[in-house]
C-alpha cells in the first residue's frame, strides 16, 4: 500500500514505507546509528540515566498531574494562541537555553537537538525536505517553558505522551506513579476504554498535554502546508507506548495506521542523533530558512 503524502511542489507520491524499510534500512551511508547517547550510555535506560534522579522526578509530577481535566483545561486555554507572534526561527532561537528534564539521553539545548534530527534525517531522505523541516520544529512547542507562555512547569511540557480519559496502559514509562493520578481510580476513566470506543481514531482521543499537541495546533491553525503526515509525526512523535510498544491500538483508524509508519521513520532520527556532536547553525540556517518559507507564513500565532 502506499503512503499519499502530498509533495507542495510536485504533488508526487513518497515511496511506501515497507519499500523504504528494505531499501533504506538504517544506517544508510548517510546517517550512521550510534551505539550510545551523549553520555555514552545505551539510549533510554530509564533506571540506569546519570540523568535519572531528574528525570525519574519528572516522570512522577507529570503521572500525578496529567489528568483528563487538566489536560481539557489546558489545550482550551493554550489553543487560543494568543500569547505571541513569531516566526518559526524566532520561537528556534527561543529554545537556546532550555533543556528538557525528562531526557535521559541528553543534556544539550533544543536548539542543538532540533539540528541534530533534522540533518540526521535530511542524510537519508535529501528529497523529502518536508521531513527536515518537521524534523526542524517537531519540538519547537518546549516554547511552552518559556516566560511568554507563563512558564510551564517541565511536567506538563515534555516527556513521552499517553492518551488520558481511558485506563493507562502498562508500558508507560514510570507506569507506577499514574497510580497516584486521580484519573487511575475514577471509573470514568479507567477502563480499556473509557470515554472512547473502538477504533474511533486518534483525532478523538485526549493526549496528555505537552509539546507535540501544542506544536501540532500552531503549525495547524497557522495554515501550514506541511502534508498530513508531517503534522501526525509532530503530534504523536512522544506517543512511545503506541509508537515503540504497540499499545493502544484499538483506538487507532486507518488513517492513523498509516500515518503511524511515518512516526516510527521519524523517531530513529529524532532518537538516535542525540549526541554531543554539534551543528554548525550559521553554515545549515539558509537552507532551513528555505523550507520555513517554503511551508510557513512568515509570523505565526503562538
Ligand atoms: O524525554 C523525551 C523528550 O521530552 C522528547 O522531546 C519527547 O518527544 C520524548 O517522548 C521524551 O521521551
Ligand atoms: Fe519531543
Ligand atoms: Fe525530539
Amino acid at each position: 500500500m502506499t503512503i499519499a503524502v502530498e509533495k507542495p511542489e510536485h504533488g508526487s507520491q513518497v515511496e511506501d514505507q515497507n519499500q523504504i524499510s528494505e531499501s533504506k534500512k538504517l544506517p544508510q551511508n548517510g546517517f550512521a546509528v550510534p551505539e550510545s547517547n551523549a553520555f555514552g550510555q545505551s539510549f533510554r535506560d530509564y533506571d540506569g540515566s546519570v540523568r535519572q534522579n531528574t528525570v525519574e522526578r519528572c516522570y512522577q509530577l507529570n503521572h500525578i498531574n496529567q489528568t483528563y481535566d487538566y489536560v481539557k483545561r489546558t489545550r482550551e486555554e493554550y489553543g487560543k494562541l494568543n500569547r505571541e507572534e513569531m516566526s518559526i526561527w524566532e520561537c528556534i532561537e527561543l529554545l537556546n537555553s532550555f533543556v528538557d528534564e525528562s531526557d535521559p539521553d541528553l543534556d544539550e539545548p533544543q536548539i542543538e537537538h532540533l539540528l541534530q534530527s533534522a540533518e540526521a534525517i535530511r542524510k537519508d531522505y535529501p528529497d523529502e525536505d518536508w521531513l527536515h523541516l518537521t524534523a526542524l520544529i517537531h519540538d519547537l512547542g518546549k516554547v511552552l517553558f518559556h516566560s511568554k507562555f507563563g512558564e510551564l512547569p517541565q511536567w506538563a511540557v515534555v516527556g513521552d505522551t499517553f492518551p488520558v480519559g481511558c485506563a493507562f496502559d502498562e508500558s508507560i514509562v514510570y507506569h507506577k506513579y499514574l497510580k497516584d493520578n486521580p484519573d487511575y481510580k475514577n471509573p470514568a476513566y479507567n477502563t480499556k476504554l473509557g470515554i472512547y470506543s473502538e477504533g474511533c481514531g486518534l483525532e478523538n482521543v485526549l493526549m496528555s498535554w505537552g509539546h507535540d499537541d501544542y506544536m501540532y495546533l500552531v503549525a495547524k491553525e497557522n495554515g501550514t502546508t506541511l502534508p498530513p503526515a508531517a503534522l501526525f509525526v509532530i503530534r504523536y512523535h512522544s506517543f512511545y507506548p503506541l509508537h515503540k510498544e504497540d499499545a493502544y491500538h484499538y483506538l487507532l483508524n486507518e488513517e492513523d495506521r498509516q500515518n503511524l509508519k511515518w512516526v516510527k521513520i521519524f523517531n530513529q532520527y529524532d532518537l538516535y542523533s542525540k549526541s554531543k556532536v554539534r551543528i554548525d547553525v550559521e553554515k545549515v540556517k539558509p537552507y532551513y530558512l528555505s523550507l520555513i518559507e517554503k511551508y510557513f507564513p512568515s509570523k505565526l500565532r503562538w
